[in-house]
């Protein structure tokens, strides 16, 4: 039996009304989306971009559907692999009608990271807000300026020097883990970062560990799975606004991660807190009165200690930060931070302390369990550097190698030294940095002009690897770091801890730490790895890392 023909309100049968509007429809869509697609083209910041060179974009999405379905290890191989196939020292691609311009080179990383102009972080950072808040790394303007101008001199090389106890005990102590792993295959970079955490508590941080709880490695474990979440939204678009966010099961873990993260930062400031009362109850001065009086500190005000022993690598903060002779010098970071919340007149609020406190937990932490995992799997690949390391160690210690390893032993350290930079070059922890510029800016490359407005991602382990600069870029060897070597390089061809005024607070504290603790290892075990570096999967979720883990084995030095 046919069915009865509808009949609209203007005579035709329903059916080619129904197809009339969706044919309407569909012409609206692609009329506004063509129209959307002009106005993309003919912005300031597309037309002035225009000869930077690309690869393919789409209408409307630019490149952003290249990430679909990636993992981490496929978004970072996608970006290292359109560098290649670009072939040029600067590029750009499109997220949208965002505009994002990646530097390979030393020139144009200089005009970027060397300027105090350019030293907004990119909007991709405010991501990192519900854990760090507007901390060291995010902040911007005025806050960025008195905050660093406070914080770096807590990592001066007079306090550094007083952790050096505290590193070795720390490397005993994991040292001693790690003889339960002996002979088997295993992941030394849960061990790395449980070390580095509890290393900073007791040193930046002040706090006593006192019981052998798992603080440290759950920690640790929250802040891996919160980078893996962060990177997930920096690279996934629709998960970024909150409002899409929130509704996955994703934000409820993140919930879960920040609880276990801020408990433990909070119970190390409330701690703080309470030394603080307390000495102050019993009559004592506190830190900072102390610290003035203190005839030491008389005394290094006509010579503060010299740290040109401890500068690895030239930095433009330098002169800032030391020549700043003041009496926050003696005090460690955490010390600091409650003084200026509690005596200096409020200098800081107990949101900011604890901003602070979040960011130098995170950015010290993980950044260093990276370098010394990497560092453990290339002396297990190389097995000659391995070698050559231990002689190196062997040389220092005389046959006595369980005695704590001094200052002027990691001055010594001149071969390891090498290796740790070399690991740098080729692994280094963070691989990027993204900045916002809000002018445009000329390159050194073809007078490219950046707009303003515009991402700029420097790619440190791009600009570590170009044929520039490296004669062999991607075969690992110290020698690269040979006096001689270095002076024939740009200062801005190595730039693991970034440079300028932006540039790292947290390296010369980083090197002393690491090879207290790499030397430690080295003294105590022979490091094997079955892997090659072929076979490193590497994944640039906000520090680099390998998919597949840092696995090496261990067997006991005689
Ligand atoms: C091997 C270890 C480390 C590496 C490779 C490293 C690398 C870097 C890099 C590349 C930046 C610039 C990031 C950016 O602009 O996005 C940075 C910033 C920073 N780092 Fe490190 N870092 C390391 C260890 C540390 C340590 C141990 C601390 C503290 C104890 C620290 C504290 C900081 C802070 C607070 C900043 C922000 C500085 C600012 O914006 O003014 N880092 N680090």
């Amino acid at each position: 039996m046919s069915q009865p023909t509808l009949i609209s309100d203007t005579g035709e049968p329903e059916s080619a009304w129904y197809g009339n509007t969706v044919l309407i429809f569909l012409l609206g869509i692609t009329t506004l989306l063509t129209l959307y697609e002009y106005w993309c083209q003919n912005q300031r910041h597309v037309k002035l971009a225009k000869d930077i060179p690309s690869i393919k974009r789409l209408p409307i999405v630019g490149n952003a559907h290249l990430v679909l379905g990636k993992s981490a290890a496929g978004i970072f191989r996608l970006a290292t692999d359109l560098s290649k196939t670009i072939q040029a020292d600067v590029a750009k691609v499109f997220l949208g009608n965002r505009l994002i311009v990646a530097i390979y080179n030393a020139e144009d990383a200089e005009t970027i990271l060397g300027s105090s102009v350019h030293l907004q972080k990119s909007p991709d950072y405010s991501l990192f807000e519900p854990w760090l808040g507007d901390g060291l790394l995010i902040s911007y303007g005025e806050k960025w300026k008195s905050h660093r101008k406070m914080i770096a001199p807590t990592f001066h090389a007079t306090i550094l020097k007083s952790f050096i106890p505290t590193f070795n005990k720390n490397t005993n102590r994991i040292l001693e883990k790690l003889k339960e792993e002996k002979g088997k295959i295993f992941d030394c970079h849960d061990y790395m970062s449980t070390a580095t955490v509890d290393t900073l508590l007791e040193t930046a941080m002040g706090v006593e560990k006192t019981n052998e709880d798992n603080t440290g490695f759950d920690y640790a474990m929250a802040v891996m799975k919160m980078c893996n979440i962060v990177h997930l939204r920096h690279t996934k678009f629709w998960l970024r606004p909150d409002l899409f966010f929130n509704l996955t099961s994703m934000s409820k873990i993140q919930v879960k991660l920040l609880d276990t993260i801020h408990t433990l930062t909070n119970t190390v400031i409330k701690r703080k807190k309470k030394n603080y009362t307390e000495r102050l109850l019993k009559g004592e001065d506190s830190l900072y009165t102390e610290v003035m009086k203190s005839s030491e500190y008389n005394e290094s005000k006509g010579g503060a200690v010299d740290s040109s022993s401890i500068k690895y690598i030239r930095d433009d903060l330098d002169e800032n930060d030391e020549n700043d002779v003041g009496e926050k010098k003696r005090l460690a970071f955490l010390d600091f931070l409650i003084e200026a919340n509690e005596t200096q007149g409020g200098l800081l609020s107990d949101k900011e302390v604890s901003e602070e406190v979040n960011t130098i937990m995170f950015e010290g932490h993980d950044t260093t369990a990276a370098a010394s995992s990497f560092f453990l799997c290339l002396l297990g690949i190389h097995t000659d550097v391995q070698r050559k390391v231990y002689e190196e160690l062997k040389e220092i210690f005389e046959g006595n190698m369980n005695r704590p390893i001094t200052f002027n032993d990691t001055l010594k350290m001149k071969y390891l030294e090498r290796v740790l930079l070399e690991t740098l070059r080729m692994y280094p922890p963070v691989p990027l940095i993204a900045r916002q510029v809000n002018e445009d800016v000329k390159l050194a490359t073809e007078n490219y002009v950046i707009p303003k407005g515009t991402t700029v991602i420097v790619t440190q382990y791009l600009i570590h690897r170009n044929e520039k600069y490296w004669k062999n870029p991607t075969v690992f060897d110290p020698d690269n770091f040979l006096p001689e070597n270095c002076q024939k390089r740009p200062y801005y061809a190595y730039i693991p801890f970034s440079a300028g005024p932006r540039s790292c607070v947290g390296r010369k504290y980083a090197m002393l730490k690491l090879k207290i603790l790499l030397a430690g290892i080295v003294r105590k075990f022979e490091i094997i790895s079955l892997e090659k570096e072929e076979d490193f999967n590497l994944q640039g979720d906000i520090i680099l890392k390998r998919e597949e883990g840092f696995k090496i084995k261990l067997s006991e030095r005689v």
